[in-house]
């Protein structure tokens, strides 16, 4: 079998040889061993699926400490022309070093290919320990906009020259009075753009309607940061309603009928269109979002949020159902048809080297991707073999703790059960 490329048909698709070339990034702290046993579970499972006629050809490309190591640099320009390249790679988590030190790979990877999208869909899976009651409730798909906003890191360091120069400039040209302690301000700017926000709340609502979704949730904190994270509310609302016409209703659309007739008119307008099969566009403030998610997940199904928002609530939504562990995740730009896919969780460094920390989140992230290549059949062997592996109790140290009667189980050996449960 001939190793090919994937490459973007004329109308939009991925055309996918049998023998696709794809880059990987083994990551660092624990990624050698969560990415070892990916490997050979995704392998398994196509091999099952296709009876050998369809297969992955696996290309390193290096970034991090390995790249460090090996070329002197970070993220070599290499890895990034492979990845242009081959349109769609996957990752083990990469160190980024808190305060100094080198920017985070992750982001630049994302903004380099602009990945605009972070994809990351949060479902129970049966058996998984979780710290609510009901887990099963969360069914959410979070569209994260992954190329802009505070989380692009423009910034500047307290005291630094370029800072006071911000400042002043704040201060002089803007009339800007608000900075409590200038002469000891860092200063970061938070660009949110209508084009940014158009693609990212587009891609939310396509992915709804193809997948028969009930609601896209704008998440914003519009009410204190009103040209960025407010217009982000209002450029979605006018984007759902310009772009999708009659396949949504958005609650901007509520609050015009409920000023003109009445709340109660605006409710029935509501009523018939969920009930013509209408998807429903909202919006809600961050802060609510988050208590509400815990008290009441069935009100929630796709979320559009910006890029900041989008790293906390998907941290928070894959410990409601169960951590961290199984919490997969895909940037992609859905124009140019480039993907990374990754997991949620970081390089848990504590536990690197040691064959211990659950696979799940890259394997998922495999899983995705393979959804991607429309491979869904490799895909489903594995959502199977996982939700048996963990009904069976054989797990990974994570839900193990947390979980009665469990077998726990290293990482590699939690990869073997699933190779044998395909
Ligand atoms: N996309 C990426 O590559 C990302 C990279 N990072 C980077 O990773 C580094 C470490 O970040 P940190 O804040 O510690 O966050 P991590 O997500 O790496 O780890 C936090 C905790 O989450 C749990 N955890 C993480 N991964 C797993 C797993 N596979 N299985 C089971 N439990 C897991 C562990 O919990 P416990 O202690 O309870 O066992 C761990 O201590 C930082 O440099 C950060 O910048 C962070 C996020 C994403
Ligand atoms: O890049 C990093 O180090 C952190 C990224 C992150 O937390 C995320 O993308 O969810
Ligand atoms: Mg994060």
């Amino acid at each position: 079998m001939t190793a090919e490329k994937i490459t973007m048909g004329e109308n939009g698709r991925l055309r996918v040889p049998n023998h696709p070339v794809i880059p990987f990034i083994e990551g660092d702290g624990t990624g050698p061993d969560i990415w070892a046993a990916s490997k050979r579970v995704l392998d398994a499972a196509v091999d099952k699926a296709y009876n050998g006629e369809k297969k992955i050809a696996w290309k390193e490309v290096y970034a991090g400490e390995k790249a460090k190591n090996q070329v002197g640099e970070w993220l070599p320009e290499e890895t990034l022309d492979t990845i242009k390249e081959y349109l769609v790679a996957i990752k083990g988590p990469l160190t980024t070093p808190v305060g100094g030190g080198i920017r985070s790979l992750n982001v630049a990877l994302r903004q380099e290919l602009d990945l605009y999208v972070c994809v990351r869909p949060v479902r129970y899976v049966d058996g998984v320990p979780s710290p609510v009651k009901y887990p099963e409730h969360v069914d959410m798909v979070i569209f994260r906009e992954n190329s802009e906003d505070i989380y692009a890191g423009i910034e500047w360091e307290a005291e630094s020259a370029e800072a006071k120069k911000v400042i002043q400039f704040l201060q002089e040209e803007m009339g800007v009075k608000k900075i409590r302690f200038p002469e000891t301000s860092g200063i970061g700017v938070k660009p949110v753009s209508k084009e940014g926000t158009e693609r990212l709340v587009r891609a939310a609502i396509e992915y709804a309607l193809l997948h028969k979704r009930s609601s896209v949730t704008l998440v914003h904190k519009g009410n204190i940061m009103k040209f960025t994270e407010g217009a982000f509310k209002q450029w979605g609302y006018e984007l759902a309603e310009r772009e999708f016409g009659d396949k949504v209703f958005t609650w901007a659309q509520y609050d015009r009928i409920a000023a003109e007739q009445g709340k109660q008119a605006a409710d029935e307008v509501q009523q018939a269109a969920t009930e013509a099969g209408k998807l429903i566009v909202k919006d809600v403030i961050a802060d609510a979002f988050l208590q509400q998610v815990l008290t009441r997940p069935k009100e929630y199904d796709v979320i559009a949020t910006l890029n900041l928002n989008g790293d906390y609530i998907s941290d928070a939504l894959a410990a409601q159902v169960g951590g961290i562990g199984i919490a997969p995740g895909a940037n992609i730009n859905y124009v140019t048809g480039h993907a990374i896919f990754e997991a949620t969780h970081g390089t848990a460094p504590k536990y690197a080297g040691l064959d211990k920390v659950n696979p799940g989140s890259v394997i998922l992230s495999g899983v995705l991707m393979l959804e991607h290549l429309g491979w869904q059949e490799a895909a489903d062997l594995i959502h199977q073999s996982l939700a048996k592996t963990i009904l069976d109790k054989t797990v990974t140290y994570d839900f193990a703790r947390l979980m009665e009667g469990a077998t726990e189980v290293k990482c590699s050996e939690f990869a073997n059960h699933l190779i044998e449960n395909l």
